[in-house]
Formats: structure tokens, sequence, C-alpha cells
């Protein structure tokens, strides 16, 4: 499993831990596991150029120190120093006494301010690496003028970058990017994941993730603000046939999707929930017929819900058109549902916050935002925050599509994000076959929180399999769930 905690949580955790070891350990921890970093990103230490740029606080102390011990190792370390008159004075003179620089406006030492901008500007553009220690956990907001003019000089000299704890500029506890940000090529991170880490948009400016162990795991509390299941965690949840499984004991899924304007829908639905490890799908619905040529193992109905005979979970909504009444009916039964695409406007949304059985909804931004009542964007730019507050609406666990899948749990107000999305999963009818899986493995008796996780990673990986590197429909999804499936349980 990996963890990402808050802000405020780390910072408790750093007060305990700090308290029990001399003064700066930490920070010389954290700057150990950079420069290392730094190292192997460089390949040859000796001779580089490494520029640091220094915020006023202490993720500018960690690049400091972190500079010192490249500078040691035969390095030419230049630092930009945003506030010199705050700047880490530990660090900096670390940094002097293993030969470092300073350079820029300021710097006390260096040439004047006017000439200085330029100096700044020139060994950025030299440089073979550039460290971000702008700002970290204390970071508010995006990045302000001066930082933000120095991140474009970043880009414009290509040279890779390392972000240290985070992208200046990204917000650490809710992944939201609301201004100018640093875009890393690797970041180094502290003591443990933060959830902007792991969720976009930020995310995407992190670029590869380094968790660097300053000891601060033993410090932790045990439940963190997110989690994103690995291989393992998701083969432990996967529920396996025992001898005495029959097909009811293995969980019956109910499918009531699809219309005469939709019937792949169905079919697609029908395609993934096959694959869930549930014993039965049934179907229940005007597209049977098509259903049925294609998947002859599902039992099909065209009577509505409550005749279709015993379900221990249903999927309602995918290509349901308007048809209301199906959506209401499915919703009066008192096992696990799974709402999606239409089923998400035609229900009742206080019946489904009253329900008693655990309620799945499925949403992509564009249909989260029409519950939220908010735009679209605003939806994409805080990923976090909406699926929170959808499940605490709604009263159900909510999985949120998109590049990273969010999962939030009403109850405990965990949030599990899926690492194994691909883009080629935003393709027509995938949703409907990640529907599908997540129904089936609702009938299995996984609960809405891992059913709707553990199907998002199988659908994620599925995608990158049928994908590999080229499209895939929906349906080339669906045929490779057995191997994610098989290749988690290796
Ligand atoms: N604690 C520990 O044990 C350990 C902590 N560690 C490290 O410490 C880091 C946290 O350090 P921190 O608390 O000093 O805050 P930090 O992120 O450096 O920034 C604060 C300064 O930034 C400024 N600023 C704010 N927003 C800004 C913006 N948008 N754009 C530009 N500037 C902005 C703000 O300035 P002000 O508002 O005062 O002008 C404030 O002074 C953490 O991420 C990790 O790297 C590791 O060593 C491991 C042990
Ligand atoms: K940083």
């Amino acid at each position: 499993m990996r963890t990402a905690y808050s802000v405020e949580t780390v910072r408790a955790a750093e007060r305990g831990l700090m308290a029990r070891l001399p003064e700066g350990a930490l920070m010389q921890r954290a700057a150990a596991g950079l420069a290392a970093a730094c190292a192997e990103l460089l390949g040859r230490v000796y001779g580089s150029r490494v520029v640091l740029l220094v915020g006023s606080g202490d993720n500018g102390g960690d690049t400091l120190y972190a500079g010192a011990r490249l500078a040691r190792r035969g390095a030419g370390v230049a630092a930009v120093l945003l506030s010199p008159e705050r700047v880490h004075a530990g660090g900096l003179a670390a940094l002097r006494r293993a030969g470092g620089r300073v350079v820029g406006a300021g710097s006390g030492t260096e040439p004047a301010a006017a000439a200085g901008i330029d100096r700044v500007e020139e060994t950025i553009l030299r440089a073979d690496l550039v460290v971000d220690g702008i700002v970290g956990i204390g970071g508010q907001g995006g990045l302000r003028p001066e930082a933000e003019r120095l991140a474009g000089v970043v880009a414009e000299s290509g040279a890779p970058v390392v972000a240290v704890d985070l992208p200046s500029g990204v917000d650490a506890d809710t992944g939201e990017v609301r201004g100018a940000a640093v875009r890393a090529d690797l970041t180094v991170t502290f003591g443990t994941h933060k959830p902007g880490l792991l969720v976009d948009p930020a995310r995407e400016y992190a670029g590869s993730v380094r968790l660097v162990d300053i000891g601060l795991g033993e410090v932790l509390p045990a439940r963190p603000e997110l989690e994103a299941l690995q291989h393992a965690d998701v083969a432990a949840l996967l529920p396996s046939p025992g001898a005495e499984s029959d097909k009811y004991r293995r969980g019956v899924v109910g499918i009531a999707a699809g219309s005469a304007r939709y019937p792949g829908a169905a079919v697609l639905a029908v395609s993934g929930a096959l694959r869930g490890g549930a014993g039965a799908v049934r179907y229940v619905g005007p597209a049977g017929d098509a259903v049925i040529a294609r998947f002859p193992e599902t039992l099909v109905s065209d009577q509505g819900p409550h005749k279709a005979g015993r379900v221990q979970a249903w999927v309602v909504g995918p290509g349901a058109g308007d048809d209301a009444g199906t959506v209401a009916e499915v919703l009066e039964a008192d096992v696990p549902v799974l709402i999606d695409a239409d089923g998400l406007r035609l229900a009742d949304l206080d019946v489904v916050r009253e329900r008693r059985a655990p309620t799945l909804m499925t949403p992509h931004a564009g249909e989260a935002a029409a519950l939220l009542g908010v735009a679209r964007e605003e939806v994409e730019a805080a990923r976090l925050k909406s699926v929170r507050e959808l499940a605490a609406k709604y009263r159900a666990t909510v999985l949120l599509k998109g590049s990273t899948t969010l999962v939030a749990d009403p109850a405990s107000g965990l949030v599990r994000v899926n690492a194994t999305g691909t883009s080629w999963l935003a393709t027509a009818g995938s949703g409907d076959v990640l529907s599908g899986l997540a129904g089936s493995l609702l009938a299995s008796g996984l609960s809405a929180l891992d059913a709707g996780s553990a199907a998002a990673y199988l659908h994620g990986l599925a995608g990158r399999f049928a994908a590999d590197g080229a499209p895939a429909g929906a349906h080339d999804v669906a045929d490779a769930i057995p191997g994610a499936w098989r290749d988690v349980r290796r």
C-alpha cells in the first residue's frame, strides 16, 4: 500500500520525531536522500553544473545541504536565493564551505542587482540539473512572480528538474495547481507521500516520485488521508472460489443497462461483469438479444429488476437513456447498487441518500460537476475535494473517473487513488466495462470501497495490457481483464 498524509499530520509527526533527535537530524537525512537522487540522475557528479533554486523556508535548507554534498563530490553548485535576507543560514554556510557559490541579486559578494539578474538566467540555461527548493509543504498558492519567472527560465533551459519534497506551486494536500508551478522530472519527497503527489493535476507536475525514509513512518498515525493500492493489496481483496462455491455463493450480479438506442452499453457492462468474479451475470433490459448473442452465459430477463430473481448486487445506468423507472426499481433493492452514467442523472438522489445497503456512484468529471452544481473544470481542478464532497453529500461511496481515479468512502473519509490508469482508457464504452467489473466484485462480497478501487486497478491494468502502445477499444479492455487479474495474483 502506498499512503499519503496531509501537511498537518506530517507536521505533527515531525514535531514528535524531532523532539527525540539531535537538532537538524531530519534535515540531514532529507538532504542525504536528495543528494543521492540528484547524483543518480546526473550520472557523473564531478564537473557537473547544478543550480539550486532556494526559497526562504526549510525546503530551501534541505536544498542547500544537498547542494553542499554535491559540491563536495566535485559538482559546480550555484544557488539562486529568492529571499537572501531569510535564507536558511546553516544550509548556506554549509554550501559555501563546500565550495558552492551564490549567484544573482542580493548575494552580497556577487555583482549588483541589475547585472545579477542576467547571471542567474545564464547560469540556469547552462545547468545540467536544477533543484527546486523554492517552497515545500509551507507553500500557499501558486508561485510568486519572481519564482514564476525563474521557473520559466528553467523550462526554457530544458535541464532536468528535481523537486524537493514537492514541485513548488502545487498544493500538497489537494493536488490543486491554482497558479504557476514548477514542472519536475523527479520529486524527492521526505517521510511520506503527500496527497498532491498522487492526485492530478499536481501529480503531473511531480514527474516520477521517490520517497526518502527519514524515520517518520514510526510516528505517523495508522490511518492515512489517501492510499493507493498496489498489486499485493488488490490480490488480497480479489475473491477466489472455494471448493464449496456455487454460483450463488460466488454472487450474482444484475446488470440493468442499455436501451434500444444504446444496446452496446449493456454488452460492455456484461463483458466487465463476467470478468469480475461473480458466479453469474443477470441482464435485465431491452438489449437481451445483443447480450446473448455475444455472451451466451448471461441469464437474460425482459421483466423488470424486481422479477429478475436473486441478485447480490446491481449495476444500473450505462446506456439507460431515459428509463427512470428501472433506476428507481433497482434503488429499492436492499443489496449494494452501483449507479453509473445515465443512472446518475435519472436517480432520485434523496432515495440514494436514504438507502441502507451500500451505494457506489461512478461519475466522470462532467457527471460529478452536474451532481455538485459546479463547472466541469472545477471538478478537474479539485478532484480530491470534489470526490469527498460527493461522498458526503450522497452518503455513498463515490468513484470519480479520470487520469487519477479516486474512490471516496463516506463513513471513514478515506480516499483511494488509482495509479494504474492510462490515457488509452479514455475511449467510448470503457466506463461501462468498469461498471460491470465493479458490480461483479460487489456481488462477490467486497465493500463498495474495495470493489470500486480493485475494479479501477484491474481496469487500468487491463487498459495498459490491451493498448500496449496502440489504441484499443472498450471490448479489448474487457478481454484483457483476466490477464490483469492473473498479473495481480502472480
Ligand atoms: N519539519 C521537518 O522536520 C522537516 C522539513 N523538511 C523540509 O521542510 C519543508 C517545510 O519547510 P517550511 O515549513 O519552512 O516551509 P517551506 O515549504 O520551506 O516554505 C515556507 C516559505 O515559503 C514561502 N512561500 C509560501 N508560499 C510561497 C509561494 N507560493 N511562492 C514562493 N514562496 C512561498 C513563505 O514565505 P513567506 O510567506 O513567509 O514570505 C515561507 O517562508 C518541507 O517541505 C521539507 O522540504 C525536511 O527537512 C524534513 C524535515
Ligand atoms: K520544492
